[in-house]
């Protein structure tokens, strides 16, 4: 035992374990916690902590419910208990596990875990050594590890540890002394490097974790390659429950149900998987047509500078246009039509405004309708980037990320500094792939990245758009009204989102180039109006059914 996992300890605690190590440095098989390896199940973990139980609640009862609920293994986390209440609680919650065959694990008192005879223990960073707790628990004892950064992570997935506990996911108040919060996307870079060390190991997200972001945890933590997370540990979302059964159960069922906005199985992208051009542009009007036909809802929160011009531009296309920044129906507008969307653009945001976008964003997730975030100037100012932190790792999942490519950049987390809502970055197009392919791996979403070249992507299959016209850069909310056509395209085509942002950029560009031909616009003020009729135009061919118009695409598929 290391001394300074002896300090962490209380003084009877130490005493007893530094007894047990001293005489057994590998212990005698009666000392064994169980004979054999208790099967490890941790989708849905429960950490216990008394003192959030609601007023007049056992926890002996709590956990039991929980169990009932669907808890599939329990860990006794009871910081300020002396060793022999504590040992006594665990004597009785384990006489309750144990009838339901649920592993029972004492945190960090490897002491106590022995005395009750339960099936091993959960070790904090700053806890008892691994080896230690293991020579004194056995071989068939569950231990799992507490990590919180990559280098710790390295480190446990070095050892023969059952699994390992990743957290905290986000800022909690059950653990004052955690450490900072990883959130959806540290969580995926852990269980990345645990992949590169140990690909069977097991892991089990912690911090916050309760119903209404389950999902999005499960979703966004996904690696590319190697294991997801294994299961989920909560603590308050059930401890602090007054139906702790109905609050598992619940938790449960989020778990094992497909995420609202996961996209379907592959076979209905087939088209775009194989890059056939004539396929593809068949589909672009048959979402574009399709526009006109369903007349989705969508529901702009957006800045001040474009209200009208973007409601225009959906109306011009087919689309319903609402403009709200109202609390109190944002749960309304998300589930009022079967065909809507959301935009959030943080063009002119403030605290109130950022409070809107997790509401907003959790209501449409919770619908099953796609979100589209434009994170307008976002390398502009402190505000923005951390407005832009809080919608990628607190608010939920947005389906779809929009910007200029100053903005996306700034997304990826470079520290480049725009000067306003311009985007100001340059750099060649085959680096701005890798970038933006990043963006959207990382956030397992689509990322459209507008300028001459556009350039979409959802983290594998690539594409690049170079319609367009100058006159597009002199309209302010030009980029920003784009974010209103992806939404009604996604409303309408959920089964391939990286399509339905093809349809709504070529559909975008393509009446740009086509506003100057045919109308003749002199400068931004009369390419402006005839762009709007251009939209208009195009949505009526394709609702004839014609793909003429398509002739003049410029997309290059990587
Ligand atoms: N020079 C250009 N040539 C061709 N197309 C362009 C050009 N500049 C912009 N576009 C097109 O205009 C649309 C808006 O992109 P832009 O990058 O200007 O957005 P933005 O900077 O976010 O705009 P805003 O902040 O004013 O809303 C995109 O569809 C893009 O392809
Ligand atoms: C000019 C401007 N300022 C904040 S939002 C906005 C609209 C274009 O992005």
């Amino acid at each position: 035992m290391s001394e300074q996992a002896a300090m962490m300890m209380s003084d009877s605690a130490k005493d007893a374990v530094m007894h047990m190590a001293a005489m057994t440095p590998s212990p005698p098989p009666s000392m064994s916690m169980s004979p054999a390896k208790p099967k490890l199940d941790l989708t849905l973990y429960l950490v216990t902590s008394s003192s959030l139980l609601p007023p007049g609640a056992t926890l002996e009862s709590h956990i039991e419910a929980a169990i009932k609920g669907g808890v599939t293994i329990v860990q006794l986390r009871e910081k300020n208990l002396d060793t022999a209440p504590f040992i006594a609680l665990g004597k009785r919650v384990h006489s309750i596990t144990k009838k339901y065959g649920v592993p029972l694990l004492i945190n960090d008192r490897v002491d106590v875990a022995l005395a009750v005879g339960c099936e091993g223990a959960h070790i904090g960073w700053d806890d008892m050594e691994y080896t230690t707790a293991r020579n004194i628990l056995g071989p068939t004892a569950i231990i799992g590890l507490s990590v919180s950064n990559l280098t710790q992570a390295s480190l446990a997935a070095s050892t023969t540890t059952d699994y390992i506990g990743i957290g905290p996911v986000f800022p909690t108040r059950t653990k004052p002394d955690a450490s900072t919060p990883l959130y959806p996307s540290g969580v995926r870079q852990i269980l990345g490097l645990i992949h590169s060390k140990r690909p069977e190991l097991p892991s089990v997200a912690i911090g916050s974790i309760n119903a209404t972001n389950l999902q999005a945890v499960l979703y966004k933590s996904r690696p590319t390659e190697g294991l997801p997370l294994a299961g989920v540990a909560v603590v308050s979302a059930i401890i602090s429950s007054t139906d702790p059964e109905s609050a598992a159960s619940g938790l449960l069922s989020l778990y094992k149900s497909p995420a609202p906005w996961a996209p379907p199985p592959p076979s209905q992208s087939t088209a775009f998987t194989h890059f056939y051009l004539p396929l593809i542009l068949d589909k672009v009007v048959t979402i574009i047509r399709s526009i006109k036909e369903h007349k989705p809802l969508v529901h702009h929160i957006t800045n001040a500078v474009v209200k009208n011009f973007s409601a225009n531009v959906t109306l011009a296309i087919g689309g319903s246009p609402i403009m709200s920044d109202n609390f109190e129906e944002a749960a309304d507008l998300a589930a009022i039509a079967p065909q809507s969307a959301c935009l959030v653009n943080m063009g002119t945001s403030g605290p109130a405004e950022r409070r809107l976008y997790a509401l907003a964003i959790r209501e449409n997730n919770k619908a099953g309708k796609p979100v589209v975030f434009d994170p307008v100037g976002a390398g502009a100012t402190g505000m923005r980037k951390e407005t832009v932190r809080w919608v990628l790792d607190e608010c939920g999942y947005v389906d779809v990320i929009k910007g200029n490519e100053g903005e996306i950049r700034t997304v990826a987390g470079e520290g480049i500094r725009m000067k306003g809502v311009d985007s100001g970055a340059g750099g060649g197009i085959d680096e701005l792939v890798k970038v933006v392919k990043g963006v959207a791996a990382r956030e397992r979403n689509v990322v459209v990245t507008t300028g001459v070249t556009d350039v979409l992507s959802d983290g594998s299959r690539t594409v690049l758009v170079s319609n367009g016209h100058p006159f597009q850069a002199l309209v302010t909310g030009m980029g920003c009204a784009l974010g209103s056509v992806l939404c009604a395209a996604l409303a309408v085509n959920k089964d391939d989102k990286l399509m339905s942002c093809l349809a709504a950029v070529l559909l975008y560009n393509v009446a740009a180039e086509r506003a100057v031909k045919r109308d003749g616009a002199r400068g931004p003020g009369s390419f402006s109006v005839a762009f709007l009729d251009e939209l208009y135009e195009i949505g009526e061919i394709c609702a004839r059914g014609e793909g003429g118009w398509l002739d003049s695409v410029k997309v290059e598929f990587m």
